[in-house]
């Protein structure tokens, strides 16, 4: 069963009904960076709404690392997710599993930076360049992902209800994150198309 994440959620209604559809986790867009902010203490009442077994990730780029400490202390995620140019020892520096997204924009040469993350609890490939935001719906070639490394892979940049079917078939990911592909704008996530997504994800058989 491939796992879900919906992430870049800003209202507690979002939270709510992803983990009713299903969803395994959630993300709250910690770096001021983005157009999906929450500050630490919004995103702590949405945590309020995440019900037992549905994690919690917070997801943070190039942040301070004192401001990175306040989410942590403030926040309380189950997971960091790291978006920039952090090293392992850096991600590694919070005592909370991490995450790292490895930007898969520049297509194979991108691989060689799957490597340095022996810590990470796993590795969110996603369709961005390197030094550009997530979150923008751009996806990369699917059969770049590796099938034979140790760590958990999580497949994310411009999956939709259309196409996360055969996203999965080809990349055969731990699990698949989502933002804009269920969204209406920026952070306002979209009844209709998270249904979808989610039911398209669980229609796929497990391998
Ligand atoms: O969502 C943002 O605005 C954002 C800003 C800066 C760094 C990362 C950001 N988002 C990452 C994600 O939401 C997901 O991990 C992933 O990129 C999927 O996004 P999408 O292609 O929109 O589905």
């Amino acid at each position: 069963m491939t796992r879900i994440k919906c992430c870049g959620l800003t209202r507690v209604d979002d939270v709510q009904l992803a983990a009713r559809l299903g969803a395994d986790a959630v993300g709250f867009v910690l770096t001021r960076k983005s157009k999906r902010f929450v500050d630490p203490e919004a995103a702590a009442r949405l945590r309020d709404a995440v019900p037992p077994f549905v994690s919690v990730v917070a997801l943070v780029m190039d942040d301070e690392p004192a401001y990175v400490a306040e989410v942590v202390r403030v926040l309380r995620p189950d997971m960091l997710q790291f978006h920039g140019m952090e090293t392992a020892a850096q991600c590694a520096a919070y005592g909370v599993r991490w995450l790292k997204a490895i930007a898969m924009g520049e297509g194979e040469r991108a691989l060689a930076r799957l490597r340095d993350y022996p810590g990470a609890a796993g590795l969110l490939l996603d369709g961005h360049g390197l030094g550009e935001q997530g979150g923008s719906g751009q996806r990369f070639d699917w059969s770049l992902m590796p099938q034979d490394l140790a760590q958990p892979l999580v497949l994310a940049g411009g999956l939709t209800p259309a196409n996360v079917a055969e996203a999965i078939r080809v990349a055969r990911p731990w699990a698949v994150d989502v933002s804009s592909g269920i969204e209406s704008s920026p952070g306002i996530k979209d009844r209709d198309k998270m249904e979808r997504f989610i039911s398209a994800v669980r229609a796929v058989p497990s391998v």
